[in-house]
């Protein structure tokens, strides 16, 4: 089984302060995966991030964020509001994988988990594993969820994928974003940037900024946070460009692709 991460930075336009989808993107991105769907029978999960359509609003209303009961009719607007944006998203990312004849099926977030102090604490897994056995290819994706602690969260697409990886035993688990992978720092802002093979350490970063100022889940560190978490219980990730024409073909393909390998047995 295969878990593939869409990056919000890929599928829409991330740097727009209202929500903007990257169809031309998206479209190639799922012709795609439905070639390689095509020539093999493998399971696949598909998750996406939030881009431009969730995170202004996650922002705006700091859903996940201390507040006050006073405060509460104010932050359940924002979490429906956030809600309803990343749902928006979803539904226009399935209507291109069906259209690309991928038998997509929207699994809502925000009503298969919660969580506690913004982690998940409980999950049917059982949904996305029927699903999975019928065939279909689930999609989830960053969204809110309710806290017990906080009493809402914000939860990433790379916050699933950890969870998902440690529970499902993934084959391949991939992560396509707008850059060729984890750099030393960095590679928009720096041009000296330097790419990581393979990545084990957080150490080994020298910059910890991240995409844009409207990312509400740490940019490209929240999400190498949650890999190297889940390489400690010995399950590698690739971070991949999506950017780059045929990528995600290829490494579903098993044919090499630049990227960097995040795994806890990087040969120094
Ligand atoms: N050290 C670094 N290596 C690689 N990219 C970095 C680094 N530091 C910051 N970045 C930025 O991180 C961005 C990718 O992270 P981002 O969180 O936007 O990815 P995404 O998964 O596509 O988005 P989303 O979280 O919305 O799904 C790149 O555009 C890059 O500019
Ligand atoms: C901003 C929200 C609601 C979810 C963030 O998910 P991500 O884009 O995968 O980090």
């Amino acid at each position: 089984m295969i878990i593939l991460k869409l990056g919000g930075s890929v599928i829409t336009d991330k740097n727009s302060l209202t929500a903007k989808l990257d169809f031309d993107n998206l479209n190639r991105i799922a012709v795609e995966i439905s070639n390689y769907l095509k020539s093999y029978d493998s399971k696949l999960i598909i998750i996406h991030g939030a881009g431009s359509f969730g995170h202004p609003p996650a922002k705006k209303y700091k859903i996940g964020e201390k507040f006050n009961l006073s405060n509460y009719q104010k932050k359940r607007i924002g979490f429906s509001q956030t809600q309803l944006a990343v749902k928006t998203l979803n539904s226009q990312v399935l209507n291109v994988l069906i259209k690309n004849n991928i038998p997509a099926v929207s699994i809502q977030t925000s009503s298969i988990l919660t969580t506690n102090n913004k982690r998940i604490d409980s999950f049917n897994i059982d949904l996305v594993n029927k699903y999975l056995d019928e065939g279909y290819v689930p999609v989830l994706y960053g969204d809110v969820a309710i806290d017990k602690s906080l009493k809402m969260a914000v939860v990433s697409g790379d916050q699933i994928i950890t969870y998902l990886g440690k529970y499902l035993n993934p084959d391949k688990i991939i992560l396509a974003s707008d850059v060729d992978g984890v750099y030393n720092k960095n590679p928009k802002t720096n041009s000296d940037a330097k790419l990581f093979k393979c990545l084990s350490s957080l150490k080994d970063l020298e910059q910890f900024d991240s995409t844009t100022n409207i990312d509400v889940t740490g940019g490209m560190i929240g999400k190498i946070r949650e890999l190297l978490e889940l390489s400690k219980e010995g399950v590698d990730s690739f971070v991949i460009n999506a950017n780059t024409k045929n990528n995600i073909f290829n490494i579903l393909n098993d044919d090499e692709v630049n990227g960097t390998l995040i795994t806890n047995k990087c040969n120094k």
